[in-house]
């Protein structure tokens, strides 16, 4: 079949929906509050969505041709495409409108967000980003109905205005890929299995979108370039197959608009061919992170009638793209004969900020080499004038960039011999030390620990007050010894607390750090930091990814002064803090000219010399984190062996150079341990905490099954909800622990880090652990100090 609706020549596969000055999280945040009603709200989101469209348009985007995405969240997109199904867990079915199944503001956030005992979804990373979305649960018995039309009020709110959007919504095989079985469903089921159920609401969800003038709609379906998300490849390709039967062919043109399937993240593989062979209008490709397919003849037939779209330019990133190879790529990409050939980004460009127009304090020559989510969107237009006009219509544009590329490549900082030559000089002997047996030995003489040790995993709540002295010092408005005094006495406050409750070791909190990668960029020479470059991560919840343009090194000791204070206040052992060169480099924007494991080495090496100068301030223990070590993980697992060696000798370059009575902790918040447990266990680290509260340390059998021989520390509580655990719940767990594992081998620590809970929470449930703690400790048969 042909696509009957006319295409773009350039398109953006998504948005920020935050808002420049992050307006949607200060909005919903007073309304969770209790300090604005939800009319606001959506008064605030409207002129957001407005605001965006109006941007769009101005950047070049076609207003009567469907360009310009309708993809607004209030929270996640995930989330919304549950809201649509009607596919709402039974504990949150009395938040469901009676009449339409739908939830309000308040219900969807409830569900997002949790309410007393009532857990919220469950959060989990989106493919290999920082974004996080909520994990549908989905059972034999879920009922699924179309619940919610948002989505299509959205749509026809910006055709009202005078702009034909285009509808992005979470695909079926994605939303089932990405869902787990609920809790009652029997072994063998999986959320995949209930495609059809789901498949007839998407129909619904089709034809209302129909029906409100919608031309196009695009349904995104990442989980066609990942074999990593639990349902085989056969499974995923007959769901493809089927899904796009009942939607493109069995829902006929007449009756819904045409369809784009996109697939950001990855390569389309043996899924394109299944696309192409389907009756869908239109297949938008990442041609960033994905190779130029090589279709098969037949794909190429089917491809004659439909639209193909090049995503070229990267919406993971913010380096200015290669106009010129980006276009090449397009030229070779339109000799697959696709009925139409047309340009996009490779993903949303919600992974980005949005202007770099909007960074005052950004260095000019350093801007010139970045684009934003706004610049994405110009390069977007130039390479779709470039393709339908001839390269002569965007000459200067092409040499603009090309110019932007050589002043990168030429700058001061990019490369730096001194911090080559070490990298090169490194022998075998960095990235190891002595056997774990003699460590342990000389570190429980040195620090004398009790059975099952109590500590936490390094943030205290960072409070308002913390965070209105860090901006008022930022603002000049403080002084560095006024904003060192409060950050001192805020550290006092913790310990204090820390040593009444009765942790064996402790932490200074982290007041001083905005963020626990940003803080390090800003202390390191080879990154910049951005103002207003806020990203979303999760719900409400921004960060500003730092910029690693340059040859990474570290002018000053970073955390050696705070961690010094902190051990002067105490008799108890203070861990020192680190964040690991993964999670730096996860959590920022890095540089695209040289491999990630060199850039990795580099940040390792500032790491290694501040772990020396914290043995040297006479710090016994040191934590450097690796949150972000299963997010980088490949969505193809042939990927996952280079990755895990590069990744791994990177921690252990970091590491390595302390003395054998020196423990070295890492911290991991999520509790796929049993799949990069070969990784886990090439790390070395002598103490390993891991999430493991809300799936009540099963994972712990994984461990004891693979012989782990070091130290471990499963969370005992959830820090992801403001529940307070019961001390009878820790001891619970606790006891199951020492079960599973030689007790020897165990500590006891909350899931992550405190920061974003408060006090009131943080204090009781710090003494549930410890009393707990206390309890387990004296039914241990043979005390394993
Ligand atoms: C552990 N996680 C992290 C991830 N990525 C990171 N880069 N960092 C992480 O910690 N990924 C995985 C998870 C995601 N989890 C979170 C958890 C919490 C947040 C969060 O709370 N973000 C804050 C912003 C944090 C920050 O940068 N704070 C700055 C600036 C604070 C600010 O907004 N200042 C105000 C003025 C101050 C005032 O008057 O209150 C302003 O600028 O307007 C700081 O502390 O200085 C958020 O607000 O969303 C993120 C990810
Ligand atoms: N040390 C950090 C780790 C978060 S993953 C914290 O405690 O916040
Ligand atoms: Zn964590």
């Amino acid at each position: 079949m042909t696509h009957t609706h006319p295409f773009p020549a350039g398109i953006v596969l998504g948005y920020p929906r935050i808002g420049p000055r992050r307006e949607l999280k200060k909005a919903i945040e007073s309304f969770w509050a209790g300090r604005s009603t939800a009319d606001e709200v959506e008064a605030t989101a409207a002129d957001l969505r407005r605001r965006t469209r109006t941007r769009l348009a101005e950047l070049g985007l076609s207003t009567t041709l469907p360009a310009i995405p309708s993809a607004f969240s209030f929270y996640d997109q995930v989330l919304d495409a549950a809201v649509v199904l009607g596919a709402v867990p039974e504990r949150f079915a009395d938040l469901r409108d009676p009449a339409t199944g739908g939830l309000d503001l308040a219900g969807y956030s409830t569900v997002a967000r949790g309410r007393g005992d009532d857990l919220p979804l469950e959060m989990t990373k989106w493919f290999d980003s920082n974004y996080h979305y909520l994990v549908p649960e989905i059972g034999p018995a879920t009922t699924f109905s179309y619940s919610s039309d948002r989505p299509v009020r959205e749509f026809a709110e910006a055709l009202a205005d005078g702009v034909l959007t285009r509808p992005v919504i979470v695909g079926p095989v994605t939303f089932l890929a990405l869902a787990k079985a609920t809790e009652d469903a029997p072994e063998d089921f999986a959320p995949i299995d209930r495609l059809d159920d789901v498949l007839a609401v998407y129909a619904d969800l089709l034809r209302a979108f129909k029906a409100a003038g919608a031309t196009w709609v695009q349904l995104d379906e990442p989980a066609l370039v990942s074999d990593s998300t639990g349902v085989d490849t056969d499974r995923l390709l007959a769901a493809t197959e089927r899904a796009y039967q009942v939607l493109a062919t069995e829902l006929t043109a007449d009756e819904r608009p045409a369809l784009l399937v996109a697939a950001p993240y990855g390569e389309l593989r043996g899924a394109l061919d299944v696309l192409a062979a389907s009756d869908v209008d239109g297949i938008a490709l990442d041609l960033v992170r994905g190779r130029l397919p090589e279709a098969s003849p037949a794909t190429r037939t089917a491809l004659a009638g439909k639209v193909l779209v090049g995503g070229v330019i990267d919406g993971h990133n913010i380096w200015r793209a290669d106009l010129d190879a980006a276009l090449t790529t397009l030229e070779r990409l339109e000799g697959l004969g696709a009925g139409q050939t047309a340009v996009g980004t490779s993903t949303s460009l919600f992974h980005v900020p949005h202007d770099v127009q909007d960074e005052p304090d950004l260095d000019d020559t350093l801007k010139s080499w970045l684009a934003f989510a706004d610049q994405k969107v110009a390069e977007v237009v130039t390479l779709a004038t470039g393709l339908t006009e001839g390269r002569e219509a965007v000459h200067a544009e092409l040499l603009a960039a090309a110019d932007a590329r050589r002043s990168r490549a030429e700058a001061a900082g990019v490369v730096r011999p001194e911090v080559r030559d070490r990298a090169a000089g490194l022998d075998d002997a960095a990235f190891h030390r002595g056997p774990y047996d003699d460590r342990r030995e000389a570190q429980q003489s040195r620090l004398h620990l009790p059975p099952l040790p109590t500590t936490t995993i390094g943030s205290f709540p960072q409070t308002p007050e913390i965070r209105k002295a860090r901006a008022a010092f930022t603002a000049g408005e403080l002084t560095a010894e006024q904003y060192d005094e409060a950050m001192k006495a805020e550290i006092r406050g913790v310990v204090e607390l820390q040593e009444r409750i009765g942790l064996d070791v402790l932490v200074h909190g982290e007041p001083e750090r905005n963020d626990m990668v940003q803080y390090f960029a800003e202390n390191l020479d080879g990154f910049a930091v951005t103002r207003n470059g806020w990203v979303q991560s999760y719900g409400s919840r921004c960060t500003r990814p730092s910029i690693l343009w340059g040859d990474v090194s570290r002018p000053a000791p970073i955390t050696v002064g705070w961690t010094g204070y902190t051990q002067s206040l105490t008799s108890k052992p203070v861990k020192g803090m680190l964040t690991g060169p993964v999670t730096i480099l996860a959590w920022s924007f890095v540089r695209d000219d040289q491999p990630l494991a060199d850039t990795a080495n580099q940040v390792a090496l500032a790491l290694r010399d501040e772990i020396a100068d914290l043995e040297a301030a006479g710090i016994a223990i040191v934590q450097v984190d690796e949150p972000a070590l299963r997010e980088l993980l490949p969505l193809r697992a042939e990927d996952h062996d280079a990755y895990l060696d590069w990744s791994v000798r990177s921690f252990r370059l970091a590491t390595s150079g302390v003395r054998p009575d020196t423990q070295i902790h890492t911290h991991l918040c999520y509790s796929e341990f049993g799949e990069i447990m070969g990784a886990i266990d090439g790390l070395d680290a002598d103490v390993t905490s891991i999430e493991a509260a809300r799936s009540k340390m099963e994972i712990l059998a994984d461990i004891a099954a693979a012989g782990y021989p070091r130290q471990v520390g499963p969370g005992v509580w959830d820090i992801h909800s403001p529940r307070v655990p019961s001390e009878a719940e820790v001891t619970g767990l606790l006891s199951t622990a020492v079960r599973d594992i030689d007790p020897a081998q165990l500590w006891v620590n909350p899931d992550c880090g405190l920061k974003t809970r408060r006090y009131a929470e943080v204090t009781p449930s710090l003494e549930h652990m410890v009393a707990a703690t206390g309890t387990v400790r004296a039914g241990l048969a043979v005390p394993s100090a």
